[in-house]
């Protein structure tokens, strides 16, 4: 059959001029099913004209849409037209009937193509044509009353159905078509806004690890990339940091990060420890003093403050803060100005803080050791940094950096038995990287002869370590729990020689192996070691 002879009704049912409504319910409900099957429209279009075609001899069907790298319209969806045709129908804005109802926005029905000089056949010759009067049909497809393209079609001149019964229903199919193409258009949208954002999170990414590893941060774990981007961020503005984590997790390797990442990084990077000053000393230290202006103070000197003046100060274990300075740390903060102990001259300073704890700020402020209003002035900006058993995956890279180090540091060439890596990863970490840097070097400077460090070596090194790190102040202690550790088989060894070696006493073998006792005794359980 011709498709420019259609069914009246699918099937062998002749054409009956009521059967026509019909056919347009089924070209529509068909049309409607497409929508929203998926989210590319050119399946949709192609069955839309695919109908339009089957049911109402609307053949031919092409949809054309301006096409941004010719600077032309082009046909982009067809149905009914060589791979050839489709490629030929290219028109510039106001050529032709198509170029035509793309530049006025109104709809063409030439009654006759041959009698109608502006039909130019570019995409389809005359001669393919069918030899009696064919006509076309052309819609613009509008956007926000903006013209987005033109859908056109050719039809018998002669047939039992009037051309403005399918100007109608193209009406109807050519809005269709103009939510496919929206919606197109939203997607389109959407996926390159996020692959916009995608792209700047890589960056910001690349941008954080890079300056980390400028300052000497080592490991790409997803939980301490998520703290360095957290600081990339926020690192050109004055934002006040909080750092927070256990003992000897990086924080002031990050305070440091955070320093050469910011503006500042051309101006002094001071640091304060809060807990190792006597509370007398303190004031002088941060605020600086004038000459005389306590006993022994024989010259005027600058605090802290003021030295840091431009770039960052750095205060480590805030939480030992003593109250009254707290309040005077506060004022400065908020004042951004300081008084030098015995002076009486208030000095401007512009000064970004990072502030860095292992206590539960919270915890003080309900015990009444920390001022509430200099907590929420600290934590505008809060980061925790994770424990190393948390970032198994950084141990291996932190070991070689050791390695590396202290091997140049003490001229060693000590090197790790793959084998024994693993047992340096499975190892909970109490200390942190402090405690991983120190039982490095450790080996290094204990290593007998040129022989890699074996299991042997590093379970002997891991048995010697306290079952937490020492504690030199109560803000020492991990805050944490201490870690999860897997069970595996290859632990056997090292729980079976710390049980001989302490004569069988489980609290003296846990602590040997940096366990808790419920730790050792469940290990021995799973592993099924009498004792
Ligand atoms: N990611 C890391 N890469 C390389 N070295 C690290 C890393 N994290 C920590 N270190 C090293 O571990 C030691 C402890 O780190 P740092 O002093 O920054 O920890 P901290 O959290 O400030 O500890 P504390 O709370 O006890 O002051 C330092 O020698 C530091 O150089």
């Amino acid at each position: 059959m011709s498709p420019d002879r259609p069914a009246a009704s699918p099937g062998t049912t002749p054409a009956r001029p009521q059967g026509w409504a019909e056919h347009e319910l089924l070209v529509i409900q068909g049309a409607v099913r497409m929508l929203g099957r998926s989210l590319d429209p050119a399946p949709a279009i192609r069955e839309i004209l695919h109908l339009a075609s089957e049911f109402l001899g609307l053949n031919r069907g092409r949809l054309v849409l301006w096409d941004e790298t010719r600077g032309a319209l082009a046909i982009r969806h067809s149905y009914g037209l060589t791979r050839e045709e489709a490629a030929a129908g290219v028109f510039a804005p106001g050529e032709g009937v198509t170029g035509g109802v793309y530049l006025t926005g109104e709809a063409a029905v030439i009654q006759d193509v041959d009698a109608e000089a502006r039909f130019l056949f570019r995409s389809v010759p005359r001669h393919r044509l069918p030899p009696e009067t064919v006509a076309y049909i052309a819609l613009p497809v509008l956007h926000d009353a903006r013209v987005v393209g033109v859908l056109g079609v050719h039809r018998l001149r002669r047939r039992d159905r009037g051309l403005a019964e399918d100007l109608r229903l193209l009406g109807i199919l050519v809005a269709l078509v103009g939510q496919l193409l929206e919606l197109e258009r939203h997607v389109a949208a959407r996926t390159a806004a996020l692959e916009r954002e995608n792209r700047a999170l890589k960056e910001e990414l690349e941008r954080a690890a890079a300056t980390a590893h400028a300052a000497g941060i080592v490991g790409e774990s997803p939980a301490l990339l998520a703290a360095l981007r957290q600081i990339e961020r926020v690192a050109d503005t004055d934002a006040t940091l909080l750092l927070l984590g256990e003992s000897g997790t990086g924080k002031e390797l990050v305070a440091r990060a955070a320093h050469l990442m910011s503006r500042r990084r051309d101006r002094p990077f001071i640091k304060l420890n809060c807990a190792a000053l006597p509370e007398t000393l303190f004031e002088a230290e941060l605020f600086g003093h004038e000459k005389g202006a306590y006993t022994g103070a024989a010259g005027a000197r600058a605090g802290k403050f003021e030295l840091a003046d431009g770039g960052t100060l750095f205060l480590d274990e805030i939480g030992e803060m003593p109250l009254a300075l707290q309040a005077k740390l506060l004022r400065a903060l908020q004042e951004r100005v300081v008084e030098r102990l015995g002076g009486h001259r208030e000095r401007p300073v512009d000064v970004r803080i990072v502030a860095a704890t292992n206590q539960d700020l919270q915890a003080r402020v309900q015990a009444g050791l920390f001022r509430l209003d200099l907590f929420y002035r600290l934590n505008v900006v809060p980061l925790t940094l994770p424990p190393l058993r948390d970032r198994q995956a950084d141990i291996p890279a932190l070991v070689r950096h050791f390695l590396n180090r202290f091997n140049q540091q003490h001229q060693r060439a000590a090197s790790l038995a793959p084998a024994a890596m693993a047992d340096l990863a499975a190892y909970a970490w109490p200390g942190n990287v402090r405690q991983l840097q120190n039982v490095i070097e450790r080996m290094v400077l204990l290593q007998p002869d040129t022989r890699a460090l074996d299991r042997e070596a590093v379970l002997a090194a891991l048995a010697a370590e306290p079952a937490s790190p020492p504690a030199a102040s109560p803000a020492r202690r991990p805050a944490g729990p201490r870690g999860y550790r897997y069970v595996a088989e290859d632990e056997r060894p090292r729980i079976e020689a710390a049980l001989r070696e302490t004569h069988g006493n489980k609290s003296a073998a846990a602590q040997r192996l940096g366990l808790s006792l419920r730790q050792l005794q469940y290990r021995m359980q799973i592993l099924a070691i009498p004792g």
